[in-house]
């Protein structure tokens, strides 16, 4: 072979051998880089998901009254439904100025809901439904006793249980709460009555056993009580210390809010579908609360439960 032949078949090879390690090199970084390609791409869809389910079950809940916050007083305005407007024009001067939902802890003072709260064990140790709901309703008397009611005042044995002064400190207490209402919701206080059925409540982690029971279903209260116009619920025990689970909820279209129960925190709200709300199942612990409800309509409005009603029907 020429030299010149040599030479050119020599380039060749080295030609060759650059192409074999450029294709080789070539393909080492697509080998390289390939697994922690599949591997990147799937963490970011795991992320994105952990980010998508992370901001959506934020969406739906947020806490509008946390427990261990101090409240003086936060407010939310809402549209109000058309069947709650609609029949609110009946009665002068006790349609809202906005449709809302008002939290605070500086209406009514501990000391005073240590006392409801005395009430209320006071009566419903005589009581108590088998499930995990019971009230107590001193004004009709209605206290959950297994799977029924009895009516206290008819039974002989609790005869002088309630004394006129427990009967003072609900008039006291629900008297703020109606000025409370009248000054956030924009009404005369004389416009709105105190109504039925006004009632404690204990809750606790029980299976239920009859519907009464099941205060965990979604509800508005106008709907429920018919003569509700505005709601009102005072926390007679603390979220998280006394008892698990049971915080309140109101249901929204984009984020439901929740009002974590705390002692003496009161929760005022307009009783329409703006309003619908529920309360989370008890997980452990028990929950002491009160409903007061008021009513612009006169026929509706119910007396004062006192020693003197309890006296009458006793003396029968
Ligand atoms: O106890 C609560 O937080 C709410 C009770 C309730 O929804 C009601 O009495 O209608
Ligand atoms: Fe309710």
């Amino acid at each position: 072979m020429s030299d010149a032949k040599k030479r050119v078949k020599s380039n060749t090879k080295t030609e060759n051998k650059t192409n074999n390690d450029e294709k080789t090199s070539a393909k080492r970084p697509s080998v390289n880089k390939g697994l922690p390609l599949r591997v990147m791409s799937r963490i970011v869809v795991i992320i994105s998901l952990l980010i998508i389910v992370y901001y959506s079950s934020k969406d739906t809940f947020r806490t509008f009254a946390k427990q261990s916050d101090l409240l003086p007083g936060i407010g939310q305005v809402v549209e109000c439904s058309m069947d709650y407007i609609k029949e609110l024009h009946k009665f002068e001067g006790c349609a809202p100025r906005d449709c809302k939902r008002f939290v605070t802890d500086k209406v009514v003072s501990v000391r005073e809901v240590e006392e409801l709260l005395r009430i209320a064990t006071k009566g419903l140790k005589y009581g108590g439904s088998f499930g995990g709901a019971s009230i107590l309703d001193l004004h009709s008397g209605a206290m959950s006793k297994g799977q029924h009611f009895i009516n206290i005042y008819e039974a002989a044995d609790l005869k002088n249980l309630f004394t006129q002064e427990d009967f003072n400190v609900i008039r006291i207490v629900r008297d703020k709460i109606k000025y409370s209402i009248a000054h956030h919701f924009g009404v005369q206080p004389d416009k709105i009555y105190s109504t039925h059925p006004t009632f404690f409540s204990e809750i606790s982690d029980k299976k239920a056993f009859t519907e009464h029971d099941e205060y965990w279903h979604a509800h508005v209260d106008k709907v429920t009580y018919k003569s509700f116009h505005y709601t009102t619920l005072l926390y007679l025990s603390d979220y998280g210390i006394d008892f698990k689970g049971g915080r309140f909820v109101f249901i929204d279209e984009k984020i439901n809010s929740t009002v974590e129960p705390r002692k003496a925190r009161l929760s005022m709200f307009t009783s329409g579908a703006e309003n619908t709300h529920y309360v989370e199942k008890v997980t452990s612990g028990v929950r002491y609360a009160m409903t007061i409800p008021f009513t612009c309509d006169k026929k509706y409005a119910i007396e004062d439960p006192s020693i003197n009603k309890y006296n009458k029907i006793h003396s029968n």
